[in-house]
């Protein structure tokens, strides 16, 4: 159990859980349901498993943390043994969804989406792999059922077969113009200047044809996505219902989205706005993410807590509550980067970027950490520095603030240089580094109170 979540908060308030949808909609994870939300609700109440999914275009070569928004909710039913699907769209992916969009995206090569159609499928199993051992390490009792089952699509893999005569044939008269036109992703691009292709036009009727598929061939019953995946979850909902119309026994089927998050600036949390904070670790880092989330405002805490945390919202308030009774602690802040790297990057990684942080910004001193732990530590977060053993502390500072020697040799002379966890204060160049170093190896440079490097001498 983690020593920065009390058990008695963990443990208590899932006591009188509401059912799931509810839980989902008291953490603001749903924007919209689709009906019969009741049929839904009670399913779900009377322990019934259901099957659900979620499509991610591989139009970038990593999820977003846009992305995690829909699938925390298939991660919600996940974690309790509902089976979920997570699909790439290497087929739609060629054509382009124009939702949330006012302009036609640029194509793409084979070759790059290819690429992406592995790395998505790759952070898929991550994200539902860490996500079930986040999980079992806050919840070890409540863990012992096992999660559902985990399953990749690609919707390539029945496209590529589909004949453009055989599919107009068989499925064109029930997918309805009328509806097509009516949904907003449509009618907002035919308002502007350059309407749109035929291409982003017939996107929904390739979205709504794998519901079918997928509810078909494995009775998946609910599809989730983004507020701005209505029109596309609704078209595939109708187009089932038309062809199971004479079908006496056919389930019903569900359709859920999530809220948008978005900036402070109100722009959708994407790649298209170029803000999007990637969860691939060669993109970005364990640390990277942590810092992300240590940045939240106050504002933002319980929401984000709610939203990228399976913490239950009992807990969740009575830790708000005692943040904002001293919010510049940001033991709020703290909790959230912590629990949310944990769960994208790996059981650990929270407390281990949370020691990288407090060490560059001087809250936690490195006496105590051998030369190993340091490297360790500084490389996972991707900020470890090196430096060839043979350097002056003119040149050491040069490389590794991007500065010129004459800044470098101010830097000394104004008493700004701080050398060794000890802090000794360095006002000349020199080249005899080695009574600084940790254990022979080890550097740690601050300059000024703020900024702290820790350079591995090669
Ligand atoms: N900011 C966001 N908040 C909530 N859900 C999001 C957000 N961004 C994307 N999603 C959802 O993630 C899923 C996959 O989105 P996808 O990767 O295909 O496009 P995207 O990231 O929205 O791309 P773009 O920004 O280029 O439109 C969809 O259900 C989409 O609605
Ligand atoms: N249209 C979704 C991705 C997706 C693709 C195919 C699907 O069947 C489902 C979802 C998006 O762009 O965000």
């Amino acid at each position: 159990m983690l020593r920065h979540v009390p058990r008695r908060l963990l443990t208590g308030s899932r006591k009188s859980s509401p059912g799931l949808l509810e839980e989902l909609k008291q953490r603001g994870l749903i924007s919209q349901v689709a009906q019969p939300e009741q049929w839904l609700h009670e399913k779900l109440l009377q322990g019934h498993k259901i099957k659900l999914y979620c499509g991610a275009d591989p139009t970038a070569k990593s999820l977003h943390l846009g992305n995690v928004v829909p699938l925390m909710i298939l991660l919600n039913f996940y974690v309790k043994g509902h089976d979920v699907f997570a699909l790439v769209g290497g087929a739609t992916g060629r054509v382009g969804d124009p939702s949330g969009r006012t302009t036609e995206r640029q194509a793409m090569s084979d070759v790059s989406r290819l690429k992406n159609v592995d790395r998505i499928q790759q952070q898929f199993t991550r994200f539902f792999e860490n996500g079930w051992k986040y999980y079992e390490s806050r919840f070890p009792e409540m863990s012992a059922q096992g999660p559902g089952k985990l399953v990749k699509v690609d919707n390539y893999h029945w496209w590529k077969d589909i004949k453009l005569l055989d599919f107009l044939a068989q499925y064109g008269r029930y997918i309805r113009i009328q509806s097509m036109f009516s949904r907003s992703s449509i009618a907002t691009r035919l308002e502007g200047k350059d309407g749109l292709g035929f291409n982003e036009f017939s996107y929904q009727v390739l979205q709504a044809y794998d519901f079918y598929h997928l509810h078909k061939n494995y009775s998946v019953s609910l599809q989730v996505g983004g507020n701005d995946q209505w029109g596309n979850i609704t078209a595939g909902i109708d187009f089932i219902d038309r062809m199971e119309s004479n079908d006496s026994e056919k389930l019903p089927l569900g359709g859920i989205t999530a809220p948008l998050l978005s900036t402070s600036t109100g722009e959708k949390f994407g790649k298209s706005a170029g803000n999007a904070v990637f969860l691939d670790p060669q993109i970005n880092s364990a640390y990277d993410i942590f810092q992300f989330f240590y940045n939240t405002k106050d504002a933002d805490v319980s929401r984000f807590l709610k939203i990228f945390t399976l913490l239950p919202s009992g807990t969740i308030d009575a830790i708000v509550q005692d943040h904002m009774t001293q919010p510049h602690q940001r033991k709020g802040q703290r909790l959230l980067a912590i629990e949310v790297t944990d769960l994208l990057f790996g059981v650990g990684s929270g407390e281990r970027s949370s020691k990288v942080s407090e060490i560059l910004f001087g809250n936690l001193s490195e006496a105590n950490m051998s030369a190993d732990e340091l490297i360790e530590l500084f490389n996972e977060a991707g900020i470890l520095q090196k430096v060839p053993r043979d350097k002056s502390l003119v040149d050491i500072i040069t490389q590794v603030t991007h500065c010129s020697k004459s800044e470098a040799k101010r830097k000394l002379v104004q008493g700004s240089v701080l050398l060794h966890s000890s802090r000794h204060k360095v006002t000349e160049n020199t080249d005899q580094l080695s009574q600084f170093l940790i254990e022979d190896k080890v550097l740690i440079l601050r300059l000024g109170k703020q900024k702290c490097h820790v350079i591995e001498i090669l």
